[in-house]
This record gives structure tokens, C-alpha cells and sequence, in this order.
């Protein structure tokens, strides 16, 4: 069994606007070994990239972590540390951001400054965390450059982001984001401006530097190609919650839960013509103000049961050694009694 890298309990994150407290995260259990990759996965708005800016103290007001554990081991065999106890503007956790958990989001556009050039991007990051000369700096951004597929990289180095394409200012970040040497590395849907030959190269590359360095990654993507292509376990969430959980391959070929098997049929085909975003399943997400009692999926589900599923919260039920789901359809106590799997009338 691997070391952990990340281990997150009952993580909790909810913000207190003037319509009422909005449950963002509502209870994430995960945990990522060194080396490997865990994908989160689940339609817009079910609180996947809160998940990911709560675990570095980037939740911004009104949002705030209420409860739960982010035990982080900065190196192999050192203690872990419990992010969420740290103040979110402290030293240390600014340390750690960046230096030992690096973060790549979608719109790079928003993390680089037009003001600079790449390679006085690459110097101040590098130079930040990283005992290194200006030179240093340069030439190892030069080489990720390389690796993340610029040509010209040291050309490259003097030009400002306003003067390069979207998808290769997201490869520049990338590349910034690596030069630390990160045990973890959470990345927001980071390939998914890129056209489809680079979006391969940088997974190619990020899988052989977990293999060099045994950085742990956590992804987040709609893309369920990609999962496929790198996933070594799977999350799946809706509405805050962790419906689902378990590795790649069990995930995809006996799906538990009834949600994560709406997800996976919603895969366009080979030959349906282009890879699209998660086609929508039947019915909305609800708003989080507007969570529906028992599941949250309930509304939504065409296995829900009347009478439990829009009444219980749904136990979280363990399939083999690491295989999670919360679904009552498993939880043959519930059905030992008078329970009878009809479906609710709100699934009609
Ligand atoms: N500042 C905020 N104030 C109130 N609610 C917020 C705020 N930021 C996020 N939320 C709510 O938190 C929930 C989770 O949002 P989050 O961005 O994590 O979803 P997501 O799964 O990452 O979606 P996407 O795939 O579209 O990025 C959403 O319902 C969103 O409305």
C-alpha cells in the first residue's frame, strides 16, 4: 500500500450569502497515494473546483471551510499536516502552495500578468520556492518549456502572454506549475482548451514526471476520455456530495451508483461525431439552496425509491477493499423490511 499524499475527511465548505448558507461542499471524503491520480468528476456546479480551492485555502468570502480534515504530507515519512486548521493567509500554507502543491486552472489568463514575460514569470515562481540563481531559473524553464511542447522555448521566454495563444499560455502555466517539483499537483480542467494533440502530450508528460518524481495528482475534468486515459481513481460528485468512489476500471465497467451510470451512458460514441462536454442528463442539478430531502440525486434517478430515497440520506455502502457508494439500492437492510423498489412519481 502506498503512503498517502492527501488524505481529506468529511471536508465541508459553505457559503453564507443573503439567500441562505449554500452547501458547496457538504462532506468529501478522499485520499490520494503518492504517484497516483485521482479524477473528480460530476456535472457543472457540484462543487468540484470549491473541493480543489478549499484543500489550498483559496476559498474566497463568503465561503468558508466549516468542518472536516486536509491531512497533507509535504515528503515521504514527515507527519501530515492538517491544511484546514492552517490560517488560509499564513506563511506556512503560502509555502506549501506552490512549493509542495502546485495548481493549474483553466483560464491561464487569470494567473499570468500581461506586465511580464514568460521567463520573468518562470524566475519569480521558481526563484520563490527554489534556491536557485536567475540563470538557474531560466534554463529549467526553458527545459519545461521543452517538455510541455513550445517550440522556440527560449524565444518564447521573452514574449508576453498577450502575445501567445490561449493554449499555449496554459502549457506555459503548466510548466510553471511543475517547476517546483510538487507532491501534488490539483489541476482544474487544464487541457481542456487545448486541441486534442497537445491536451495527449501534456498527459503523456505529467504521467512520466509521477513516474520520475512520484507526484500525486488530483484532476479535475468533464472529459471522461481523459479520466479513462489517467485515472487511477475515481470520485464522482453531485451537489457537494461523494456519490460515488473506487478505482478506474471498476468505476467504468460495473458503475454502482445510479448517477454515475447516467454519466457514463452520456459518453458520446465512437462515430457520433465530435467529443463533447457531458451531455446532460435528464432534469437540472438542482440549485444547492434548493437540495431536495434524502438523496440528492433522487429527483433525477430512475431507480430512486419511493419513500426512501427522497426521505433517508443514503448510506454509504463498501464494495471490496476500496469501492464506495452512497445508495440505498445497496443497503440491504433497508430493503430487508417493508421497503418495495418502486420509483417516486417525481421520476415520471
Ligand atoms: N462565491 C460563491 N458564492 C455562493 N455560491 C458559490 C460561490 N462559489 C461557488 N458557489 C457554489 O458552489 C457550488 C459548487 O461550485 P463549483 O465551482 O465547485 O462547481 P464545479 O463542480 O467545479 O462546476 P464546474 O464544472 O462548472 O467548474 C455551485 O453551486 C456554486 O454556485
Amino acid at each position: 500500500m502506498r503512503e498517502t499524499v492527501l488524505t481529506v475527511e468529511d471536508l465541508r465548505t459553505h457559503f453564507a450569502t443573503d439567500d441562505g448558507q449554500v452547501r458547496a461542499v457538504d462532506g468529501v471524503s478522499l485520499s490520494i497515494p503518492r504517484g497516483k491520480t485521482v479524477c473528480v468528476v460530476g456535472e457543472s456546479g457540484c462543487g468540484k473546483s470549491v473541493t480543489a480551492r478549499s484543500i489550498l485555502g483559496l476559498v474566497d468570502p463568503p465561503g468558508r471551510v466549516v468542518d472536516g480534515h486536509i491531512w497533507f504530507r509535504v515528503a515521504p515519512g514527515a507527519e501530515p499536516v492538517d491544511l484546514a486548521a492552517l490560517d488560509s493567509r499564513s506563511e506556512r500554507l503560502r509555502r506549501i502552495r506552490g512549493n509542495d502543491i502546485a495548481m493549474v486552472f483553466q483560464e491561464p489568463m487569470a494567473s499570468l500578468s500581461p506586465m511580464y514575460t514568460v521567463g520573468q514569470h518562470f524566475v519569480e515562481a521558481v526563484r520563490l520556492h527554489l534556491d536557485l540563481s536567475k540563470d538557474e531559473a531560466r534554463d529549467l524553464g526553458i527545459s519545461l518549456l521543452r517538455r510541455v511542447g513550445i517550440p522556440n522555448a527560449e524565444h518564447r521566454m521573452e514574449a508576453y502572454p498577450w502575445q501567445l495563444s490561449g493554449g499555449m499560455c496554459q502549457r506555459v502555466m503548466i510548466a510553471i506549475a511543475l517547476a517546483c517539483g510538487p507532491a501534488l499537483l490539483i489541476a482544474d480542467e487544464p487541457t481542456t482548451a487545448l486541441d486534442v494533440t497537445t491536451q495527449a502530450r501534456i498527459l503523456d508528460l505529467l504521467a512520466e514526471l509521477q513516474e520520475e518524481t512520484g507526484m500525486a495528482m488530483m484532476f479535475i475534468t468533464h472529459d471522461l476520455g481523459v479520466v479513462a486515459e489517467i485515472a487511477d481513481e475515481v470520485v464522482v460528485m453531485y451537489l457537494g456530495t461523494m456519490v460515488e468512489q473506487g478505482p478506474v476500471d471498476e468505476i467504468f465497467h460495473d458503475p454502482k451508483h445510479p448517477y454515475t451510470r447516467a454519466l457514463l451512458e452520456s459518453i458520446p460514441t465512437m462515430g457520433s461525431g465530435r467529443r463533447s462536454r457531458l451531455p446532460s442528463i435528464r432534469g437540472q442539478v438542482p440549485h444547492p439552496l434548493n437540495r431536495p430531502p434524502g438523496c440528492p440525486f433522487h429527483t433525477r434517478c430512475d431507480s430512486a425509491v419511493r419513500g426512501v430515497c427522497d426521505v433517508e440520506d443514503p448510506p454509504t455502502v463498501t464494495f471490496g477493499r476500496d469501492r464506495r457508494a452512497r445508495c440505498v439500492l445497496y443497503d440491504t437492510a433497508a430493503f430487508a423490511g417493508q421497503v418495495r423498489r418502486t420509483p417516486t412519481t417525481e421520476t415520471q
